[in-house]
């Protein structure tokens, strides 16, 4: 099954676009885990435990992992959706982008080490940088595009007079991923959801790859106007929230409080859709 089709199928059986984001920072635990660093997998367990029948997808950022030495708590807790939510594919947010020979290496920490089913990647130092990723078959790979943070103007929102048609940097990388790169069918695209009119050009550039859209929640995008930007029944959306689902309480009722706010965000998506 590719990870393509894995989304469709995750999508269908819990009726969700919701990828849970999982970036856990120990200084907004619960009290009972504040502060140790030695609890990121039992917290991030119990927020997956909670919203394992509410995604499309689950999204570690590795940042979040290696900062406290807990590598080896998220090989573990990938370990964990694997048993209690196999139909739920993992997306390993680590935005990597480096020469060929280094990315092999990503490659293999991303698809052999952690076993991921796709992973985030910088497209800025071109294609032979992306290529290594390509060959584990299956395996997804979602290029920065428009990203959801406002410095992403500085880059991503300048043209590019040498090119035909002189396209803005990120409906570049749209067409590049829609076309020429995509050997296998494996490139998806990230867009933020602060940016719905941009998603909307992205997918006018590149209708059937799919798209991972951060920024709902606590960056502000509006659910609604991202759904009906970018979604299409031919081309999965994956619209991820993480701060808003893991800390939606500071108690000791955080599971329920980020299964609350995980139901409530499936919900909008999935109204929207209409
Ligand atoms: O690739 C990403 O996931 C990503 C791309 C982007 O443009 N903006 C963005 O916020 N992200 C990631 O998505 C998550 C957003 O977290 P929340 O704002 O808490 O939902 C973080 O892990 C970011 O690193």
């Amino acid at each position: 099954m590719t990870f393509i089709d894995q989304l469709r199928a995750a999508e269908r059986q819990n009726r969700s676009l919701l990828c849970v984001g999982l970036d856990p920072e120990p200084t907004r635990f619960p009290a009972r885990y504040r502060n140790d660093a030695s609890k990121i997998y039992d917290f991030c367990a119990h927020i997956v435990d909670a919203t394992a029948e509410l995604a499309i997808a689950f999204k570690p950022q590795i940042a979040y992992f290696a900062a406290h030495r807990a590598e080896g708590q998220l090989e573990q807790l990938i370990a964990h959706i694997r048993r209690v939510a196999p139909q739920v594919p993992v997306i390993l947010d680590a935005k990597r982008g480096d020469i060929g020979s280094t990315a092999e290496q990503y490659a293999i920490e991303a698809f052999e080490r952690y076993g991921a089913d796709a992973v985030t990647l910088s497209p800025f130092m071109g294609f032979d940088s992306v290529q290594p990723y390509l060959k584990y078959h299956g395996k997804g790979a979602f290029l920065l595009c428009r990203t959801s943070n406002p410095g992403g103007d500085d880059l991503q929102n300048q043209r590019l007079a040498s090119v035909p048609g002189e396209p803005l940097l990120y409906e570049h990388v749209a067409r590049l991923a829609q076309g020429p790169w995509n050997l296998n069918g494996q490139l998806g695209l990230v867009v933020g959801a602060t940016y719905p009119a941009e998603i909307e050009r992205v997918r006018a550039l590149a209708p059937t790859v799919p798209l991972l859209i951060p920024g709902v929640g606590t960056q502000g995008g509006d659910a609604v106007a991202t759904v009906r930007a970018g979604w299409r029944e031919d081309a999965p959306i994956v619209v991820s929230s993480s701060r808003a689902i893991c800390y939606a309480s500071a108690g000791d009722d955080f599971v329920e409080a980020a299964r609350r706010e995980a139901t409530r965000t499936r919900d909008a998506l999935e109204a929207a859709k209409s």
